[in-house]
């Protein structure tokens, strides 16, 4: 029995993972594996990770094999402070102009080209995946978007161009969370290993709790140590995102699925998640 699980690379989603006791899970079985979003994202479709944190869009296009630990989420109702679209020009002169899209994000990039279209009515413009280096996609590029670490860093320099977040966007215009990442599993997995899933799953649980118990103070002065920026600056990052997948939280993800599938960036409508529940499992209860 094992499971490999999917990390995402970012701080955006470590309340779930900063406090797992690592090695009692290793004996368990559960080995981690971490990336970038856009990377989890493939490795779970290609069945390499039998579950993984990914990006809310990768759990919209391949619904069918994959179910929800309830509960688990990265959402934000407002600012999230690291999805962060940089432009020279403002968002309605954006037609037929360059953007660069950051190779890692797979949720994000469609949120732009949902929120240009639907909002802004920038229906055409000339979209390239680009590693995410600031400099460059700013040489080559009328606008640039940036997500997790590399749009944190870069917030704290200051830019001559427009700088936009979508969490804020996306709030300003539908009223309704956004939804990032959810924590998805295969549903072959879970049948095989439900027991150790629900102990995962319990785990995470755990985790973000111990996070959220201090304020995520513990937290904010190591990534402070690791990554620069002050304490204070983590401890607001944490304070405003949402970790748990509430109903207001699956109302916002079902309507980026009902404008994604508008735009044709989802092949099927996704209608209703399917979240894992008490007794699906009978070792556990949620
Ligand atoms: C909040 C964030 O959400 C992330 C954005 C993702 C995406 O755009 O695909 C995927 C996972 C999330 O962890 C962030 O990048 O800062």
């Amino acid at each position: 029995m094992s499971i490999t699980m999917g990390e995402i690379a970012y701080t955006n989603a470590k309340p779930f993972f900063y406090y797992l006791d690592r090695q009692k899970l290793e004996r368990e079985g559960v080995r981690f594996e971490q990336d970038v979003p856009a990377s989890l994202n493939r490795k779970l479709e290609e069945q390499k990770l039998s579950g993984s944190a990914v990006s809310s869009f990768a759990f919209g296009s391949s619904t069918r094999a994959l179910s929800l630990l309830p509960s688990l989420c990265v959402a934000s109702a407002g600012k999230v402070r690291s999805i962060l679209f940089y432009s020279r020009y403002p968002l309605e002169e954006l037609a037929g102009r360059r953007i660069a899209l950051t190779s890692t994000s797979a949720t994000s990039v469609h949120l732009l080209k949902i929120i240009l279209q639907e909002f802004y009515q920038v229906t055409e413009a000339e979209y390239r995946t680009q590693a995410p280096d600031p400099v460059k996609m700013k040489e080559q590029n009328d606008a640039y978007l940036l997500i997790g670490d590399d749009a944190i860093k870069a917030s704290w320099e200051e830019s001559d161009w427009f700088r936009y977040d979508l969490g804020e966007l996306w709030y300003a215009h539908t009223g309704l969370p956004m939804v990032y990442a959810v924590f998805a599993v295969q549903n072959e997995s879970f049948q095989q290993d439900g027991s150790t899933w629900s102990a995962l799953h319990h785990d995470f649980l755990q985790s973000r709790r111990t996070a959220q118990q201090d304020d995520f103070a513990g937290m904010a002065s190591d990534y402070s140590h690791k990554l620069g920026g002050s304490r204070a600056y983590w401890q607001e990052y944490f304070r405003g995102l949402h970790f748990t997948l509430g109903a207001r939280e699956q109302e916002g993800l079902l309507y980026y699925y009902h404008l994604a599938y508008k735009y044709g960036y989802l092949n099927e409508a996704v209608e209703s998640l399917d979240i894992l529940q008490p007794g699906d499992e009978v070792h556990y209860l949620f």
